[in-house]
């Protein structure tokens, strides 16, 4: 039987990680390699003719499982009957600038488009938000999308996670495969709280296994929780093919599943878990299954990692408290 498309809206196409991501969607590895997608693409009239090319270039890769390809300036239009959203179309941030200043820039955009998916997006619309500040851009979004159920919205920090795992497999001598349950808490900024307390290199906990106290606080943290800046500074440019294929793997892991005895780490609207406050889009521990995510419970959380996450929660509910100001939520 031949499975209806899967509807994939993606916004700021044209865009550096638009041309990193519509391969790998169009090739598979976001939903299945028997998953056939149809791609709709939103910009800014400025970015229409890019665009376009870009869907030239999709249409000569001859993917079997794309089945067509949409351009639109209206978010009207391109979040008709989307199953799966990834706002990516945002201001990215430049050298020396930091990530609240573009709350005000970004907020606009992410209104708009909040309302344009509660009026036209499909029953079971998965929205991700990649675009920054991720985290308040998709409480945008939601707030603007009051017909949606909350937990749709979600925003990235699995490039954070992945950031995690490498540094952590790096300094244990370990294949990435072997590392499991690593946290990533809070913010996607300079605040997050990456833990590996709860975390396993070939199955022995990680913090043990690591035995280095000054490296965890000193350069495990800060490497990761600056790794964006970092390859901003070397690259000139903010990180593309990597945030490209985090956003693969958060929406494959949120349909697909996690692998039994693992988690992942996903920016999702709290349930007042871990003294998180209800309705901040936190970054948490979550299992996957049939499509939906359940927060990992009953972790115990030391001192070095509560005053870590209150530190980044208490970022996010000043980053909501701006937004309230300018009238975004
Ligand atoms: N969460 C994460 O881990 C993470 C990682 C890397 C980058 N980012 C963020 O992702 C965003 C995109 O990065 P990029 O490198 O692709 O930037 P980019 O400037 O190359 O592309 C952004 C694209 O978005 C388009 N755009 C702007 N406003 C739009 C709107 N209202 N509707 C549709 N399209 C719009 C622009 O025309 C442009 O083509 C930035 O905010 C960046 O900071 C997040
Ligand atoms: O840090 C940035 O501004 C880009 C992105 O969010 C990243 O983490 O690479």
């Amino acid at each position: 039987m031949t499975r209806t498309p899967v509807n994939v809206t993606v916004t700021g196409a044209a865009g550096q990680i638009g041309y990193a991501l519509l391969f790998r969607i169009a090739s598979g590895h976001l939903l299945g390699a028997d998953v056939p997608v149809k791609l709709r693409l939103l910009e800014i009239p400025q970015g229409l003719k890019a665009a376009e090319g870009t869907a030239m270039e999709l249409d000569d890769c001859a993917f079997p499982l794309l089945r067509g390809i949409d351009i639109s300036d209206d978010p009207n239009v391109a979040f008709d009957g989307a199953n799966v959203a990834l706002l990516v179309g945002a201001r990215p941030r430049t050298k020396g600038m930091e990530r609240g200043d573009l709350l005000e820039a970004n907020g606009g955009i992410f209104k708009p488009q909040g309302a344009a998916i509660n009026a036209h997006a499909a029953d079971d619309i998965k929205v991700l938000v990649v675009g920054n500040p991720a985290n308040t851009n998709a409480l945008i979004a939601q707030a603007a999308a009051p017909d949606v159920p909350a937990e749709r919205f979600t925003a990235m920090t699995r490039l954070d996670h992945n950031r995690a795992v490498s540094q952590l497999a790096q300094k244990t001598g370990t294949p990435v495969s072997e590392i499991r349950k690593l946290t990533i808490w809070g913010n996607h900024s300079a605040t997050q709280y990456p833990d590996i307390f709860h975390a396993e290199v070939a199955g022995k906990n990680a913090a043990e296994a690591v035995g280095d106290q000054a490296w965890l606080a000193d350069t495990f943290i800060p490497t990761v929780a600056k790794r964006g800046a970092a390859i901003i500074e070397a690259r000139g440019a903010s990180s593309a093919a990597s945030a490209a294929n985090a956003a693969i793997d958060h929406v494959h892991t949120w349909v697909n599943g996690t692998a039994a005895g693992d988690w992942t780490s996903m920016g999702i609207p709290s349930d007042g878990s871990y003294g998180v406050p209800e309705g901040l889009i936190s970054s948490f521990p979550v299992t996957t299954k049939d499509g939906k995510y359940e927060i990992v419970q009953g972790l115990e959380i030391n001192d070095f990692s509560r005053e870590r996450i209150d530190a980044s929660v208490r970022e996010l509910s000043e980053e909501r408290e701006a937004v309230r100001g300018l009238g975004l939520l």
